[in-house]
């Protein structure tokens, strides 16, 4: 048997990019082989086995068709006959079909190293359309190689069109098109998986609250919170969420980012997150952002009261990192200025200090129950951010 490293870690390394995982092929073996050599099976419909120390994946090269609708729709082959070759044809990207040998020599039979060269994410032959998850994973590539100067070569946007106006993309589940979402938001650049997304029609598809942005103008007319090159709240809602990518990797932060715009529409932001089963902690935090990035836009000229009422909001009392992350979100939208110039970050934070420095107990010795504990604890609360501004 023959055994070579495949996919993503070749492309990493060829691109001098950290290899996360290492995924392995085997040519010319049998299951009974690999099972004899120690390793453990784990694919239940492909031969996938693990390393019996490393516990990398090792498959064993294969060919698949499609035999009908869904994920599991695959008919697979998996013989001690099957080439390396075909096995690489079967794959998605050429970038991803080239594999390394044991003296780690690089073995390219499609010639996709041209490809990785000029920068080009281009489909290996018309079986890329037997995956309609394939869509999202271009998109997603584009989005995690765009700095390194990758775009998508025409015939295959072409295809991934094609495949969506095919009405294709029904096959994907929320769940799997949210682990995508979910990878995509790490990414250098998540902002250009939406965009390509949007342009192909796939966005409206998987994601149509978010699609349904693109046809609103943006009506603020706030000088420096808008880019000029945002039309609409969809293109703006993409640019929040390139700026919020700069300042942190937080997918929570990012998730909130481009769901900001859906603003008024929170019932929509929940049924995405509900659908999709986006973690809670992203969905609470999108939903606050949306909410509250109004006020806290214009922190400097709220009353006392309604910054104690944000705060109440916000349940920035126990809550006070994820306050720090709505801060960092908003600040985000600021597009022209940078994260530490957005006056309310250090405005509230103070103010959130200084309310907090407001202890309970010395009102309840002085014989406050029940719900007049929260009246005075507010009252008070009022009076320190009032003293604190004066
Ligand atoms: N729908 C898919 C999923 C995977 N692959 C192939 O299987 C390899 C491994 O898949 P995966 O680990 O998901 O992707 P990587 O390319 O390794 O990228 P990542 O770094 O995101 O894991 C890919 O390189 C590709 O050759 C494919 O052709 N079609």
């Amino acid at each position: 048997m023959q055994i070579y490293l495949v996919g993503g870690a070749v492309r990493d390394k060829l691109l001098s990019l950290p290899v996360k995982d290492k995924d392995f092929v085997v040519v010319g073996a049998t299951p009974a082989d690999m099972l004899e050599q120690g390793y453990q099976q784990v694919g239940k419909d492909f031969p996938v086995f693990l390393h019996p120390s490393t516990k990398q994946e090792y498959a064993l090269a294969r060919t698949e068709r499609k035999s009908g609708s869904g994920y599991t729709g695959f008919t697979c082959y998996a013989a001690p006959d099957v080439t390396l070759e075909q096995d690489l044809v079967r794959r998605d990207l050429t970038i991803n079909a080239m594999v390394e040998d044991e003296n780690g020599q690089v073995i390219d039979p499609l010639n996709a190293r041209a490809d990785l060269d000029n920068r080009v994410l281009r489909h290996i032959s018309a079986s890329f359309s037997e995956d309609p998850l394939r869509v999202l994973r271009v998109a997603r590539f584009a989005a995690r190689f765009h700095r390194q100067g990758f775009t998508i070569a025409d015939e295959t946007l072409l295809l991934m069109q094609a495949m969506t106006q095919a009405g294709d993309l029904a096959e994907l589940t929320p769940e799997r098109v949210w682990q995508e979402v979910e990878k995509t938001l790490s990414a250098a650049n998540p902002e250009v998986f939406f965009k390509v997304l949007k342009d192909i029609g796939a966005l409206a598809v998987i994601l149509p609250e978010l699609d349904n942005l693109f046809d609103l103008a943006v009506i603020s007319s706030d000088e420096d919170n808008d880019d000029k090159n945002n039309s609409n709240l969809g293109l703006q809602a993409l640019s929040l969420l390139k700026n919020t990518a700069l300042l942190s990797s937080n997918l929570a932060i990012r998730f909130a980012a481009v769901m900001q715009n859906l603003g008024e529409q929170q019932a929509n932001i929940k049924a995405l997150a509900k659908r999709c089963k986006v973690p809670n902690e992203h969905r609470d935090l999108a939903i606050l952002v949306s909410a509250q990035q109004a006020h806290i836009h214009n922190a400097l000229t709220l009353t006392p009261a309604a910054i104690i009422s944000l705060f109440d909001n916000t349940d920035a009392w126990r809550k006070p990192e994820r306050f720090q992350q709505i801060l960092l979100t908003c600040s985000s939208s600021k597009s022209k200025q940078l994260a530490d110039a957005y006056q309310p970050t250090q405005y509230l934070t103070n103010m959130l200090n200084t309310a907090c420095d407001i202890a309970v107990q010395p009102i309840i010795a002085a014989g406050f129950r029940g719900p007049e504990i929260k009246q005075q604890l507010t009252l008070q609360r009022i009076s320190a951010l009032t003293a604190l501004r004066a």
